[in-house]
């Protein structure tokens, strides 16, 4: 044990009602929306093929001339309620927004900060519209805030000399004013996803990491923070040198997942992953023939693949600069809306169910026991294997939309084949398990002598 001043501060997963409602939230919806929705991944004729919320550094814009965009930011088609709506009828329990990426341009109008929709065409204070509607649909929200910001002279990406120091220090206070400014205007905020905390500058101030954790927390009891703002004494991100998780939830799963079979390690703690559709593009890119668009069940794969394994899953939109949303995300959230109204009982509230994986999809565990079995890839034998662990039994299954009796056999201790449903569902579907803890039941097959 390292001795650590700056280190994990929880033991284990945290076990409070705020904690439990952002696990029982499940599914969530990333908003990336900022002034690179305008030019949307081209600049100068140029159309770049990588991460449209990072035009400015593939172009190589200077930040004075970057900032120049808030001209144009108008939004003429945003509608708070609307994006609310469109949330809530896609199953989306809680909605991460982006304060400030980057670029360092904010939705909310800082006092902190020149870059803000304040000094835009379009005045209005477009965070707080988003948090009030969101509230009302019964939708959490969860603040993104980049550290990294590319439009503040005092940020430094390392710290060489002692002006680099008195810069970054001064940046330092930029950044909790700024957060206990968002805070203070948005008390129903519920999580802190930090982003643009990689850098040396911040290896080397994990104490501020810290002091920013103990500072929300206590201007905001129950919020949750994410490991990725977290750096200790030694400059270790995430998991501190004694290897314990900062932060309330393990973010490092950013467009990529645990292997649910190797990757097991991950249901000790509380994590969240995040992932888009076009794979590099989080903010909005005019383009999206350049790269491949998940289907609504590849996303809905990765969305139950994370909960299998106990972690959430954020789905990322970038919403246009008129402040619409483009049709293939609208109908992308419907689709998983559709979904998750028929077999959302498989996600909600759920998590890891402690069985082995098999080939036909994956299985959650809800809160009364019941094991759900989500079936993506039916197999030609029309048997699902189930293996059971040591000592438990199943009862009974069900098709979960219709309550259809699913035949079960014994073919084996702790093995068993399900069947599939009579009628092909035709889409990912939910089988329930009713299970039997068997205490201390002799099996009745024997080991083979070999
Ligand atoms: C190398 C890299 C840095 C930052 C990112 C940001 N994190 C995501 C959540 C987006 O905000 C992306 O811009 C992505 C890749």
């Amino acid at each position: 044990e390292i001795y650590l001043k700056y280190g994990a501060t929880n033991e284990g997963k945290r076990q409070d009602s705020a904690m439990q409602k952002f696990r029982d939230n499940r599914l969530g919806v990333f908003i990336h929306w900022g002034l690179y929705a305008i030019p949307g991944g081209e600049w100068n004729g140029k159309v770049y093929a990588g991460a449209a919320e990072w035009l400015k550094s593939w172009a190589k814009v200077p930040s004075n001339e970057w900032m120049q965009l808030m001209s144009q930011w108008n939004p003429t088609k945003f509608d708070a309620k609307k994006w609310a709506v469109m949330a809530k009828e896609m199953g989306a329990k809680y909605v991460k927004i982006t304060t400030k990426h980057h670029e360092g341009f904010c939705l909310w109008p800082s006092k902190y900060s020149k870059y803000t929709v304040a000094s835009t065409p379009y005045k209005r204070d477009l965070l707080g519209e988003m948090v009030k509607a969101y509230n009302e649909e019964g939708i959490d929200v969860h603040f993104y805030f980049s550290v990294m910001d590319w439009s503040n002279s005092d940020y430094r990406y390392d710290i060489k000399s002692q002006e680099d120091s008195i810069a970054f220090s001064r940046f330092l206070e930029f950044t909790d004013n700024q957060l206990k400014e968002l805070a203070a205007r948005y008390p129903t905020v519920k999580d802190f996803w930090f982003d643009g905390t990689w850098d040396a500058s911040i290896k080397k101030n994990g104490w501020w990491t810290a002091h920013a954790e103990q500072m929300l927390k206590e201007l905001l009891p129950g919020v949750t923070i994410n490991s990725r703002l977290r750096a200790d004494d030694k400059g270790k991100r995430h998991f501190d040198s004694n290897g314990r998780l900062m932060g309330d939830y393990e973010s490092g799963y950013e467009r990529r997942l645990p292997d649910p079979v190797q990757d097991l390690k991950v249901t000790q703690w509380d994590w969240e992953a995040c992932m888009t559709v076009p794979e590099n593009q989080w903010g909005y890119h005019k383009d999206w023939s350049l790269s491949y668009i998940k289907t609504p069940f590849e996303v809905i794969d990765r969305i139950v693949h994370a909960v299998s394994m106990g972690g959430n899953m954020v789905v990322n939109f970038g919403p246009q600069a008129d402040g619409d949303f483009r049709p293939e995300e609208k109908a992308l959230a419907t689709a998983i809306g559709k979904w998750m109204q028929c077999y959302g009982k498989a996600i909600y509230a759920c998590d890891y169910a402690e069985f082995d994986k098999q080939d036909w999809g994956y299985y959650t565990r809800g809160k009364n026991g019941e094991v759900y079995m989500i079936v993506f890839n039916q197999p030609y034998s029309e048997r699902l294997i189930v293996k059971t662990p040591k000592g438990i039994s199943i009862e009974q299954a069900s098709l979960l939309t219709t309550n259809e009796n699913i035949v079960v056999v014994e073919t084996t201790r702790n093995e068993y084949n399900v069947s599939v449903p009579q009628k092909n569902p035709g889409e990912p579907y939910v089988i329930q398990l009713k299970i039997r803890v068997a205490e201390g039941t002799k099996g009745v097959y024997k080991d083979a002598l070999t």
